[in-house]
């Protein structure tokens, strides 16, 4: 990894997106010890705050952003609007930050994020990009063209079935698997499930918010990491 060449990672830094601003003591690059090689292929100086404490203020703007509709789509299911953050380009771009600052801290640089449809097609695609990753979506049933693996699953308001595109990832490629919210854990453990059948190697789970009485992380046989918390009962 040392030696190859980071290009995502050297143009983020030089085209940061509308509302971010160049590494500033505003937004710091990446300063803890298990994030500096990612620091350093993104050719920034260390300074600022750490990542954990920059972290914690991302978070507590995040979660105020978040909306909640009692008795939507089913009666009983308190449903988490995550809408609010993606309307407000100074939250969205938080969001992007506290992400990219978590995977740098904790985990391995990953050579494909996989994105669940549809709210993990809203921060997946810019994410990776962020990462200097390939982004691939899991897809509901018949919305893929071409050789497909399936694994059906159950979640906290129905049951479905998703796909991957068989060349998606390649056997060896390091994976983490990305969505806006966990709640039983039915849907990400069948998108882990096909990353693996096709030969990923899985390094975790990164959610948005994760609905904790639910127990959904119980499912999963990986890394789980969520930025926010919610319904705790
Ligand atoms: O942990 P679970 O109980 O499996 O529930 C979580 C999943 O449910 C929601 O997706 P949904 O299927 O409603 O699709 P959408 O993103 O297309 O709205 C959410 O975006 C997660 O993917
Ligand atoms: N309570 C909830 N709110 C939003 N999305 C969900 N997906 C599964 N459960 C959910």
């Amino acid at each position: 990894m040392s030696g190859e060449p980071a290009p995502a990672y050297t143009s983020t830094a030089e085209h940061p997106p509308p509302a971010a601003k160049p590494a500033t003591s505003e937004h710091p690059p990446l300063t803890s010890s298990s994030s500096d090689h990612h620091a350093a292929q993104r050719g920034l100086a260390a300074a600022g705050p750490s990542p954990t404490a920059e972290l914690a203020s991302l978070t507590l703007n995040l979660k105020a952003a978040l909306r909640q509709f009692p008795d939507f789509p089913s009666p009983g299911i308190l449903f988490e609007d995550i809408l609010p953050i993606f309307a407000n380009p100074q939250l969205h771009e938080e969001l992007l930050r506290a992400l990219e600052l978590h995977v740098a801290q904790a985990y391995e640089k990953p050579d494909v994020i996989v994105g669940l449809e549809a709210r993990g097609f809203l921060f997946g695609p810019s994410l990776a990009l962020r990462l200097g990753a390939a982004f691939v979506p899991v897809r509901k049933q018949g919305k893929l063209p071409g050789p497909c693996e399936t694994a059906g699953y159950q979640k906290e308001y129905g049951e479905d079935f998703f796909q991957m595109q068989k060349d998606g990832v390649r056997p060896g490629q390091k994976v983490l698997v990305v969505d806006d919210i966990i709640a039983t854990g039915g849907s990400a453990a069948a998108a882990g499930s096909l990353v693996k059948k096709l030969g990923g190697t899985l390094l975790g789970y990164v959610f948005m918010l994760e609905l904790d009485f639910l127990k959904g992380r119980a499912k999963l046989d990986a890394p789980v990491y969520t930025l926010l918390s919610s319904q705790e009962k």
